[in-house]
């Protein structure tokens, strides 16, 4: 079990805590289909190749029309830096739990260590504990990371800092890189979505899922779309991941060597919604620990999101409203669990809040 403090226990009727069991209809199934989406080789989508950048540009349309989800191979990320950050989490999260606490994360805060959610959620909690902490592409925000290792962790470990560091600077290339292809294949352009996210405020979590005795009652992480606009995830050789498509969950085999991509709320918002938030979830196992890293791409907070004019016309007219993330972030955190209805359920709070102050 995820070490967890003060959880009533009820365990002499099942064996993990009742907070942690999901209802039937939400528990995983053991006969998720696996979802096979051709690879992106990012490399050659971005190269003089007109033929390769047009079929990348197509099958991103597609499938981002269709559930939000794509897989990118030869990513140019350094193999070494993803596996030591994988030996990280397995020392971090190997740590005493008084340990880990040091780097508690307060509620209604986003940075910090996390474990069963307690102080959040009262039911349908996630098996899992969480390390988030923020990055920024800002030239002068090049010690963020490193500076919250040493300040929550401990300065023994500001060198995992800098391999995050390190990790985020890849993460950001990889995503101004996909924001390039997105924006061709919205017929946007190559430039529009890569200088919105330049300068992006990004967070970066860690996810470690331990055995659990009744993978069936439980789940890792609850169906939901993340409220970020990309996420590009690794996940370890262990099977976990699950998409929403096609009205059926489906496991996303695990591949070492590609990231797992896919499009969050504010991205869609961005699209004027026709690019969908994908609607995904984590499973976990009986015998083994899980781990992914989680790279959530977003604006910085002085950028309005807003879709360019040209996705919107009498056929495609405005769907969300402006807004700038901090104020989605906010929602997320403490108004609403994220899920796969945010963007409306935000849509409508800020109308209302508009309302009630005007
Ligand atoms: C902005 C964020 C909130 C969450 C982490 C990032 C992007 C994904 C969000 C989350 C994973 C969606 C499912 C629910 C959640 C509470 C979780 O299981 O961790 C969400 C994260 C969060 O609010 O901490
Ligand atoms: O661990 C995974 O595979 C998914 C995690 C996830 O969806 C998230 O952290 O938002
Ligand atoms: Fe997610």
């Amino acid at each position: 079990m995820p070490t967890f403090s003060s959880l009533s226990d009820d365990s002499s009727l099942s064996k993990i805590p009742s907070q942690f069991i999901w209802p039937d209809h939400e528990r995983p199934t053991l006969d998720s289909p696996e979802l096979h989406v051709p690879p992106i080789d990012l490399k050659s989508s971005i190269s003089d190749d007109p033929v390769a950048l047009s079929d990348t540009c197509r099958l991103l349309n597609q499938v981002c029309r269709k559930h939000g989800f794509f897989v990118v191979v030869n990513h140019g990320v350094d193999a070494e830096l993803i596996s030591k950050a994988h030996e990280f989490m397995d020392l971090f999260f190997g740590m005493k739990l008084e340990e880990k606490q040091r780097a508690g994360r307060k509620v209604g805060e986003l940075c910090g260590y996390a474990n069963s959610f307690i102080g959040r959620f009262s039911c349908k909690l996630p098996w899992k504990e969480t390390l988030s902490f923020r990055y920024s592409a800002h030239a002068h925000s090049s010690t963020l990371v490193e500076d919250y290792f040493a300040s929550a962790l401990g300065e023994e470990l500001r060198s995992s800092g800098k391999l995050y560091q390190q990790y985020c600077d890849a993460m950001s290339k990889v995503s101004l890189t996909i924001m390039e292809l997105l924006g061709m294949s919205l017929g946007v352009g190559r430039e529009y979505f890569r200088n919105f996210f330049e300068e992006n405020e990004s967070i970066m979590r860690l996810n470690y899922y331990p055995p659990c005795q009744t993978p069936g009652q439980t789940l890792g992480t609850g169906p939901h779309c993340d409220p970020t606009s990309l996420t590009i995830l690794h996940q370890d050789h262990v099977h976990g991941l699950q998409v929403f498509v096609d009205q059926q969950w489906h496991s996303i085999p695990p591949n070492p060597q590609a990231f797992v991509v896919n499009i969050g709320d504010t991205f869609t918002a961005l699209s004027n919604g026709m690019y969908k938030s994908c609607l995904h979830r984590a499973v976990v196992n009986e015998e083994s620990v899980r781990k992914s890293l989680a790279f959530f791409l977003c604006p910085n907070e002085d950028k309005v999101v807003s879709p360019p004019s040209c996705l919107v016309d009498e056929k495609n007219p405005r769907i969300f409203p402006d807004f700038r993330w901090p104020t989605l972030l906010e929602f997320s955190q403490k108004h609403y669990r994220a899920d796969d209805k945010t963007l409306e359920a935000f849509s409508n709070w800020l109308f209302q809040t508009t309302l009630s102050t005007d």
